[in-house]
């Protein structure tokens, strides 16, 4: 079983992840982890806070010798801004007078519609939203971006299954549909300011990006994760939470500002008919099985397929919106704007990165439920035992 959980503040000293269940021997080390929380920092539309402001990764536990031991994994994700924050978050008891001052600095009592701010304020007793935004930012995901950067290693190193994410729509403009990115594409995305395959839809999408910046207006989009690799079987289709498809969406939805999942063609499938909305089963060339299309986003059944997965995310765009929106003052309950500070324009690339975590966390569970294994070696043997076992019986996958 595949366990993780985060803690830590927006503006605290350092993010904590630990997970347990990642076998012995995955290959990973601060570089790669580092990498990937660059890759989430990045993209069109982020604010001033991710220039001057600096992931620090030192892993914990559960590491020796750039390998995994097969113990639990505690990484920290220090924040260089810290020292300028110590008051404001300081987690010990504060003097009367540095809470006067504190007070007296604009508390934040002009809740965002669209954050977490007043649903916080009700359900945690706080008068105010700082106690409450702190956790619900999305600086969260760095440490489950570090967490997935594990399960990602584990994936490739155990089963050959690699994964990357990139943006389908960008507020009203979407890239080209006509293809699939290809692994090879995995550098050209990551260069990519919009994390965008299609270079047309780009250059469209960083120019809205820029209009919403200069009308004091925010943006969101749609970002796609794809996964090559998987084999047919992961999840299962004799309980609803056992479902690979349920999980993926769940794991998505817990992404900040994801409102909404599809798998495959989705949504889209619900308007074709019959006929055209399935992936026919026909043989392969070279034995096995194969498919027509690639309308189910590699699952039926709760299962994977073994077809390449593909899982999109919408997410809508960023709360804190410069032209500020209606609100009320919860201390005086009169009408107010908003408050807003600075924020990101938008994170729709930031959110395909993130997204990208989540899925390979999702689908690492998933095969460590059906292979097992304590260590690496020991999951790909049990992978590969059912693999020949499948081709035995004339249903591997062929292409
Ligand atoms: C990578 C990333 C960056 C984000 N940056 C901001 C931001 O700068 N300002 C903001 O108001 N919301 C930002 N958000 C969205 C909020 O975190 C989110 O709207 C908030 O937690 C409310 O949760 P909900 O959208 O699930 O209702 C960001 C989300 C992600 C995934
Ligand atoms: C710090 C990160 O994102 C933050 C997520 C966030 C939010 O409300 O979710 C609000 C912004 O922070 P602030 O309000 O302090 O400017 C973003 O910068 C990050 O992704 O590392």
């Amino acid at each position: 079983m595949l366990r993780y959980l985060t803690a830590g503040e927006s503006h605290g000293q350092a993010l904590i992840a630990t997970m347990e269940g990642i076998p012995a021997h995955v290959r990973v080390g601060v570089e790669e982890i580092a990498e990937n929380l660059r890759r989430r920092r990045l993209g069109v539309g982020r604010g001033a806070r991710m220039k001057f402001e600096a992931d620090e990764v030192t892993l914990l536990g559960g590491f020796r010798h750039g390998e995994t031991l097969g113990s639990p994994i505690a990484i920290q994700v220090g924040n260089t801004e810290w020292p300028k924050w110590q008051q404001v978050m300081a987690p010990g008891e504060v003097d009367e007078e540095t809470l006067a001052q504190l007070a007296r600095n604009a508390p934040l009592t002009r809740p965002r519609p669209g954050h977490a701010d007043l649903a916080g304020m009700q359900k945690y007793d706080w008068d105010e939203a700082r106690p409450i935004l702190e956790r619900a930012s999305a600086r969260e995901t760095a440490a489950r971006v570090a967490l997935g950067t594990i399960a990602q290693a584990f994936l490739r190193q155990a089963f050959g299954i690699t994964l990357l994410s990139h943006v389908v729509e960008f507020g009203s403009i979407k890239a080209s549909r006509a293809d699939l990115p290809t692994i090879d594409d995995l550098e050209a995305i990551d260069a990519d300011p919009a994390r965008c395959f299609d270079p047309e839809a780009s250059l469209k999408m960083q120019a809205e990006v820029e209009a919403c910046h200069r009308d004091g207006d925010t943006l969101g989009g749609v970002v796609e994760v794809v996964a090559w690799g998987l084999p047919p079987g992961l999840g299962s289709h004799s309980q609803g939470d056992r479902r690979l498809d349920a999980r993926l969406a769940g794991a998505l939805m817990g992404i900040q500002a994801i409102k909404g999942v599809e798998v495959g063609d989705g949504f889209e499938l619900a308007r074709t008919r019959g006929s055209l909305a399935h992936d026919e089963i026909v043989p392969a060339e070279g034995g096995g099985v194969s498919r027509a299309s690639h309308r189910s986003g590699g699952t039926e059944g709760g299962m994977s397929t073994g077809e390449v997965l593909r899982v999109r995310a919408a997410m809508k765009p960023i709360a804190t919106v410069p032209r500020a929106l209606r609100t009320i003052d919860t201390i005086t309950g009169e009408e107010a704007k908003a408050h807003h500070q600075r924020s990101d324009v938008t994170a729709v690339p930031a959110a395909g990165v993130v997204a990208e975590a989540m899925v390979a966390l999702v689908i690492a569970e998933a095969a460590l439920e059906k292979f097992g294994g304590d260590s690496v070696g020991e999951a790909r043997r049990n992978y590969e035992s059912y693999l020949a076992d499948v081709k035995a019986r004339g249903l591997e996958i062929g292409r």
